[in-house]
């Protein structure tokens, strides 16, 4: 069994970047949509994924942002991982030869099996509530959606917190967890304390696992 990775999206600040590496955060996200109250200019996104250790991805999110943007921001950010959260195509999502995600906005009715095949380039599809706007609503959607055979890596968001991500990882089995709303005091600002015990809940849940599978 592989440890669920964990991405903390929506940072802003310095020190909410160190808060989240030391919590133990695989990636952070930097929301260029501009409509977003977490946005971040690239010059700002720049500075802050500086801060990072090795082996910590920076995911820029995009939605319906044009080429030329996403261009700018994988020049001036080598290793960023990209994050496709509007309503991209196929072909749109494979234009900037980078690797990336595409969002899912679950709803009851949602195909996502269909879905996944549709975006088979993708690394991993994200699943997100489906919100008014585009995401980033702190609304937890039903996970009994999810079916079992997705064909892709499952990055599990969507209204996540400390309060609740133990039982998303055990019932849904994600390959990583996606959470901004959910470890925040207000939006774009983060708290230390939240993404320590995110990150701890998430171990807690892993060792659960663990547990389960050697019949412990
Ligand atoms: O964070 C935002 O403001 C945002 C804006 C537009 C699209 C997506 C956005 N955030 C992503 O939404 C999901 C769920 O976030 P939450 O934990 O429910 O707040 C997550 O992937 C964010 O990266």
């Amino acid at each position: 069994m592989s440890r669920t990775r964990i991405k903390i999206c929506g940072l802003t600040r310095e020190q909410d970047v160190l808060d989240a590496v030391q919590a133990g955060a695989d990636a952070i996200g930097l929301v260029f949509y501009e409509r977003s109250p977490r946005h971040v200019s690239l010059q700002r996104a720049v500075e802050l994924v500086r801060l990072l250790p090795p082996f910590v991805t920076p995911v820029g999110l995009f939605v319906n942002a044009p080429v030329a943007q996403i261009e700018q921001a994988c020049s001036a950010i080598p290793g960023l991982l990209l994050q496709y959260h509007g309503d991209e195509s196929p072909e749109d999502c494979a234009r900037v030869p980078r690797p990336w995600m595409r969002a899912a906005r679950m709803a009851p009715g949602f195909d996502l099996l269909n879905f996944a095949q549709q975006f088979a380039g993708a690394q991993a599809v994200l699943l997100d509530t489906h919100v008014e706007g585009y995401g980033g609503g702190g609304k937890v959607f039903d996970w009994s959606l999810i079916p079992s055979d997705v064909p892709a890596p499952v990055v599990l968001s969507g209204g996540l917190s400390p309060a609740n991500v133990i039982d998303g990882v055990l019932q849904v089995r994600p390959w990583a967890v996606d959470v901004s709303s959910g470890v925040e005091v207000s939006k774009g600002i983060k708290d230390a304390a939240l993404m320590q015990q995110f990150c701890e809940a998430v171990r807690e849940a892993d060792a659960r696992r663990l547990e389960a599978q050697n019949g412990c």
